[in-house]
């Protein structure tokens, strides 16, 4: 049989939720160009972040983990296009590769979950918040210091596991990975962004390219959401002036109202006993300097003295 080369070529992790985000991107591109899914092969790289299971991802390294060897995949030309979650991708891309386009946002809440309790706010006191992010455990503490957190690791499937065995009383996952794994049956109470303030870039789905791949620039430029790129500027810039690393807790949510965005900002102590925030907003011409201005609000607020050394 002749074999034909793939019309295109995505490297994804291989988590069900990443192989959701996939095999989404599949789809609308072989819809936006005419040609049979079959045609875009789906190759699944193990990232190093998907072998270190033991420990808390803060420990080993934070966030390159999940894209190194998918990265390196591109770079190689073994993959045209790998597919992210924009939350899990850090600030600095390696040198010839770039942020070609973003699927249009999901729902950028986080949700309580719950076998016991239906809300957040009936959780008893002392109960067991299990949660391997920095920033929901100090937003959670924020709101609710008696609270007991516990680490949280592993897939999303695997913290539902955990939390219908009994380790934790709740637990806090993005309602963007629930809805794309229809697993939202187990969501208690999605929770307003006024009080949990999601992580730069949440429920945004990601396509990196080489930079100078001019072929898959155009191809994924026919998917790109507008909006969800102005957004996400704005978010990425913030975060990378911040701290591009996940050791801080830290959340950023840009807006879009009309011609202009809004951009809401925090920085807590690990512990969610301090805190500062920050609201801006600009025009939609210029996210990145609105995530700057948020950032540099944060510093002259003292938000240096909250994060580790
Ligand atoms: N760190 C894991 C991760 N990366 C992206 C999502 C959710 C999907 C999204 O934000 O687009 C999740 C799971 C979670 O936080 O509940």
């Amino acid at each position: 049989m002749q074999s034909t080369a793939p019309f295109l070529r995505i490297g994804t992790r291989g988590s069900p939720l990443a192989l959701a985000q996939a095999h989404t991107v599949r789809g609308r591109l072989a819809a936006a160009h005419g040609v049979v899914e079959e045609t875009i092969e789906i190759v699944v790289i193990r990232t190093s972040g998907d072998r270190i299971q033991d420990r808390p991802l803060s420990e080993v390294g934070g966030k390159g983990l999940f894209t190194k060897e998918i990265e390196e995949a591109l770079l190689d030309r073994r993959i045209d296009l790998a597919v992210h979650s924009s939350k899990d991708m850090p600030t600095v891309l390696p040198d010839g590769l770039a942020l070609s386009a973003f699927l249009p946002r999901e729902d950028v809440r986080d949700a309580f979950l719950s076998v016991r309790y239906a809300s957040f706010d009936a959780l008893p006191e002392g109960a067991v918040l299990g949660t391997s992010s920095l920033r929901r455990k100090a937003m959670a503490l924020r709101l609710r210091p008696d609270l007991e957190v516990v680490e949280f690791r592993g897939n999303v499937e695997t913290r539902l596991k955990k939390l219908a065995d009994g380790v934790a009383d709740g637990t806090l996952l993005a309602m963007a990975g629930l809805n794309r794994l229809g697993l939202t049956a187990h969501v208690r109470e999605p929770l307003d962004t006024g009080r949990f303030l999601p992580a730069a870039g949440q429920g945004a789905v990601v396509i990196e390219t080489r930079a100078d791949d001019a072929r898959s620039l155009g191809l994924v430029g026919a998917i790109d959401d507008a909006e969800t790129t102005l957004c996400l500027l704005a978010e990425r810039a913030f975060l990378g002036r911040l701290d591009g690393s996940c050791r801080t807790p830290i959340g950023g949510l840009a807006l879009r109202d009309g011609e202009r965005l809004t951009f809401r900002g925090t920085v807590l102590s690990p512990d969610g006993r301090a805190s500062c925030e920050t609201v801006q907003d600009g025009p939609i011409s210029e996210p990145t300097a609105l995530g700057l201005a948020a950032a540099e609000a944060l510093l002259a607020a003292g938000a240096a003295t909250l994060m580790p050394g």
